[in-house]
């Protein structure tokens, strides 16, 4: 994600917090917040996003060398600020159906069980988190003049409830005002609504100053009276009612969305076209990596899961194959075993295709990964694809930068710039191999000398990196599909359409709500 430079000027216009919370997951809490704050920005509001708690895999790295979840930075770059710790000091990410990786204030504290940060033995971690949040909020409250914050989940979480900091027990802590989406797509919004608000205390209940209703789409008038009645009922304004956004192009947190259709690509000749398959494993993390190729027109872009794996033996269609990165890189490398998908892959590299690995995947197409430690999984080592001659180690020290350099691939050369972030270690067991990137400066340009980087075997078949985002940048995209055969100049240029969809999201959001009721509330 590049990080746009400039600073906006303080403008006292608006002051205070709101916390966005929502009916369920998915109701549209990351995205209403990156509209709010790109509107508020826009009109010269000092605002910065902030959510206490999130759990997920797909992180972004800070600009003081930590990580947040990426929603918190593709807020962060609404409001026009480089991601910051702060933003999200706590990041849980999930490495087992029951473990997690506890991030705090960006670094990796621990890997705790569900029930150390959720159930009645979480007191300790609660603590210690609620200090964590309370301390980055206040440094926010004191730097920007509004805070606009994103719950987790539900509010409505009764079991979840006791110590809770990611929802209504930061708001009480905080004493902010909240406000509730809810997603009126998949039906049953009032009772939605109703019962959250039932679930909630006397003060909770108090606190919530209105709703947003999200993903209508159809006749508006047919939802007035049920809108009258919920304001009757629960003596609570309905901020707006929002439309169905189709094609909206933000950066998708924990939603893996396969390319859309592109009614242009089927009529290109094939030497324009090139398609691409990316393979999920259950701990698959930074699947933004490929947002410039879903979105890109000349590319026929799938996820190959394990439910959408057909019963071939080979995928026949694909012109390059991507291992992404991984959050339990030997465990996803069982799983693609199990899967098949490992002799999927080396017949597809029979049959000429290309593989491209990025930082787990490179580490899985290597000859070893080695975890004394336990740091992903349980201790022990596993035997890698042997396609690229790497071992790696997973440390406890994690390598978490923002990077810029140089690719070069068949003799042609272009700038990139992206970000690492990775506990392993990995060294080369032959000398004589292509590394292709040269990492010139990290973003906090402390690097002085060049650092080489991932690998293209002699076979001119795989292409390997650490570095996450070098599909953003256009150059080193196309370079990249040139590389992989694909004929075509087109480049996506993601951070532009990033800029776009952000205002775009904006425009709606200043259209269709209460704009002078929700700066009451927030004032
Ligand atoms: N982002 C990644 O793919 C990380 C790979 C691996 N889990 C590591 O930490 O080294």
């Amino acid at each position: 994600m590049s990080l746009p430079h400039f600073t906006l000027p303080t403008a006292d216009l608006l002051s205070g917090a709101l916390m966005v919370q929502g009916t369920t997951s998915d109701a549209g809490k990351s995205t209403l917040v990156a509209g709010l704050c790109r509107l508020f920005a826009r009109q010269g509001v000092n605002v910065a996003p902030f959510k206490p708690q999130n759990m997920a895999l797909n992180s972004a790295v800070t600009i003081d060398g930590g990580e947040i979840g990426r929603a918190q930075a593709l807020q962060a770059i609404a409001c026009q600020l480089p991601p910051h710790t702060d933003f999200n000091p706590v990041l849980l990410k999930p490495s087992s159906d029951t473990g997690a990786q506890v991030i705090i204030h960006g670094k990796a504290l621990t890997t705790l069980e569900a029930k150390a940060f959720f159930g009645p033995e979480s007191r300790g971690y609660k603590t210690l988190a609620l200090a964590a949040v309370m301390q980055s909020y206040r440094r926010l409250q004191q730097q920007y003049s509004l805070v606009v914050i994103e719950g987790a989940g539900s509010p409505a979480e009764i079991n979840l409830r006791d110590g809770d900091i990611a929802n209504m027990g930061f708001a009480e802590v905080a004493d902010c005002p909240v406000i509730i989406i809810a997603d009126i797509d998949k039906g049953g919004v009032f009772a939605h609504l109703v019962g959250t608000l039932a679930l909630l205390s006397p003060s909770e209940q108090a606190r919530v100053k209105g709703f947003v209703i999200n993903r209508f789409r159809g006749d508006i008038s047919l939802l007035q009276p049920g809108i009258d009645w919920l304001e009757a009922y629960t003596q609570k304004p309905v901020l707006g009612v929002l439309p169905y956004l189709h094609d909206l192009h933000l950066d998708a947190e924990d939603a893996l969305i396969d390319s859309p259709q592109n009614p242009l690509s089927a009529t290109l000749p094939t030497t324009q076209r090139l398609s691409v398959l990316v393979l999920v494993y259950p701990r698959i993390s930074n699947h933004t990596d490929f947002d410039p190729l879903r979105l890109h027109p000349h590319i026929d872009f799938h996820y190959v899961t394990m439910q959408s794996d057909a019963s071939s033996t080979v995928w026949p269609n694909a012109d390059v194959i991507i291992l992404p990165g991984s959050k339990n890189v030997r465990a996803d490398l069982a799983f693609m075993r199990q899967q098949g998908w490992d002799i999927k892959l080396k017949t597809h590299l029979r049959y000429g295709g290309k593989v491209i690995g990025i930082c787990g995947g490179y580490q899985m197409l290597g000859e070893l990964i080695d975890d004394p430690l336990g740091i992903e999984d349980i201790a022990g080592c596993s035997k890698g694809l042997g396609l690229l001659p790497i071992t790696t180690v997973l440390t406890v020290s994690k390598t978490l930068t923002q990077v810029r350099g140089h690719l070069r691939l068949q003799h042609q050369q272009a700038e990139f710039s992206g970000y690492e972030i990775h506990c392993g270690e990995s060294s080369l067991t032959q000398s004589d191999v292509t590394q292709p990137l040269s990492i010139e400066q990290d973003a906090q340009q402390t690097m002085p000398i060049t650092k080489l980087d991932g690998m293209v075997s002699n076979d001119q078949q795989i292409l390997a990196t650490y570095v996450h985002g070098l599909f953003d940048h256009p150059a080193a995209c196309q370079l990249i599909l040139q590389w992989a055969g694909l004929a075509s100049h087109h480049a996506i240029d993601i951070n532009q359409i990033r800029e776009q969809q952000l205002n775009r999201l904006a425009d709606v959001l200043e259209a269709h709500l209460d704009m002078n009721t929700l700066k009451g509330i927030i004032s």
